[in-house]
C-alpha cells in the first residue's frame, strides 16, 4: 500500500531517438495542488499521457495509488480535462454528463453537478451553442464525476475569462479539499502561483524543479528587492544606500534572503529621510526563468 495518490519513478520514454522523458521523478499526496511547467515541447503532455497509460513508457514506474497507468482501476481513479475539452455537440449538457456517469458507473446526481460548475441555466441546451468557457466547465463537471484519486488538467484556464478562471481555481481547491490529488499544466504562471501547493518544471524531459515556491526561492538564491521611497532627495538616499535611482522619488536595493535584515536596518538607520519601504521577493516568474532556461544550464 502507499500513501500517494500519485506516484511517478524513474520514468523514461523515448521517441523514435529523443529522449522526451529523462527519469522522471514526481509524486502528489492526495489533496495535493501541483504545477507542472515547463517551455513548449518541454515534456508536460507526454507525462500526462503516460500517467492516463495513452503511450507507453520505456523506463520506469507510474502508479495511481497502487494500480498501472491504463488498467481498469488507474482509469476509475484519475480524471483528465484536456486543453481542448470536445463533447458531443449535438447533446445537452446533462444529457452529456448522464452518459459519461453511465459509462464510468458511477452514481451521479448530475443537476447538482451543472449546478456546481455554474451550468446550472444552460444544462439543458446543446452543447453546440456553448462558449468555450461553458465546455471547460462541463469538463470540469466530468472530473468532479468520480470522485477521483487523481486529476489530471492540462492548461484548465486557456481562453477563460478572469471570473471563470477564480471559478475554475475555486472548483479545483474544493476537489483538492475532499482529498483528489491534481495536477495542473500551466502557462499561467502568476495563477498557479497563488492557487497550487508545489511547482514542478520540466525542461526538455527533465524535472528540473519540485519544490514549494518559497523553498524553489531560497534555493535558487534570488534576490530580494527593496524599494525605498525618500522623503527629500532620493539621490543623497541612493548614494548612501549603495541602489539604484528607479524613478522620480524612489531608490531600489537587491539583497539575497540573508542580508535582507541587514538592508532593511540600514534605511531605518535613515530615519526621516526614507518614507516607505516596499519589499518584493521573487515572483514564479523570475523562478521559472532561472529554472527553465537554457542559459541557466
Ligand atoms: N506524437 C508525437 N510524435 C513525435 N514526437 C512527439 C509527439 N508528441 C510530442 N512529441 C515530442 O515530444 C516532446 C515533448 O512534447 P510534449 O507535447 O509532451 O511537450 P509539452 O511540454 O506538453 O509542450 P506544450 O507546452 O507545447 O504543450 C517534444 O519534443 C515533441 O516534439
Amino acid at each position: 500500500m502507499t500513501d500517494k495518490a500519485l506516484s511517478i519513478d524513474h520514468v523514461c520514454k523515448d521517441r523514435g531517438k529523443t529522449r522526451v522523458l529523462d527519469t522522471i521523478n514526481l509524486s502528489l499526496a492526495p489533496g495535493q495542488r501541483v504545477a507542472l511547467l515547463g517551455h513548449n515541447g518541454a515534456g508536460k503532455s507526454t507525462l500526462i499521457k503516460s500517467i492516463l497509460g495513452l503511450t507507453p513508457i520505456h523506463g520506469g514506474a507510474i502508479r495511481i495509488g497502487n494500480a498501472t497507468p491504463g488498467s481498469n482501476q488507474a482509469r476509475r481513479e484519475t480524471a483528465y480535462l484536456p486543453e481542448a475539452v470536445s463533447f458531443h455537440s449535438a447533446l445537452t449538457g446533462r444529457e452529456q454528463l448522464t452518459l459519461f456517469a453511465q459509462l464510468s458507473g458511477a452514481k451521479a446526481d448530475v443537476p447538482g453537478l451543472l449546478d456546481r460548475v455554474g451550468l446550472s441555466d444552460a444544462l439543458d441546451r446543446r452543447i453546440g451553442t456553448y462558449s468555450k468557457g461553458m465546455r471547460q466547465r462541463l469538463g470540469l463537471a466530468q472530473v468532479l464525476l468520480g470522485q477521483p484519486k487523481v486529476a489530471l488538467l492540462d492548461e484548465p484556464t486557456s481562453g477563460l475569462d478572469p471570473i471563470s478562471r477564480q471559478d475554475l481555481y475555486a472548483i479545483i481547491d474544493e476537489l483538492a479539499a475532499q482529498g483528489t490529488a491534481v495536477l495542473i499544466a500551466s502557462h499561467a504562471l502568476t495563477e498557479v502561483e497563488a492557487r497550487t501547493d508545489r511547482i514542478a518544471i520540466m525542461r526538455k524531459g527533465r524535472m528540473v524543479a519540485d519544490d514549494t515556491l518559497n523553498n524553489l526561492s531560497a534555493l535558487a538564491g534570488l534576490p530580494i528587492r527593496l524599494k525605498v521611497r525618500a522623503s527629500a532627495n532620493p539621490d543623497v538616499l541612493a548614494a548612501e544606500l549603495d541602489g539604484s535611482r528607479i524613478n522620480g522619488a524612489a531608490v531600489e536595493l537587491l539583497c539575497s534572503p540573508e542580508d535582507k535584515m541587514e538592508a532593511l536596518r540600514r534605511i531605518a538607520g535613515m530615519g526621516d529621510a526614507v518614507a516607505d519601504v516596499e519589499m518584493t521577493p521573487p515572483k514564479l516568474e523570475d523562478l521559472y526563468r532561472h529554472y527553465a532556461q537554457e542559459e541557466m544550464q
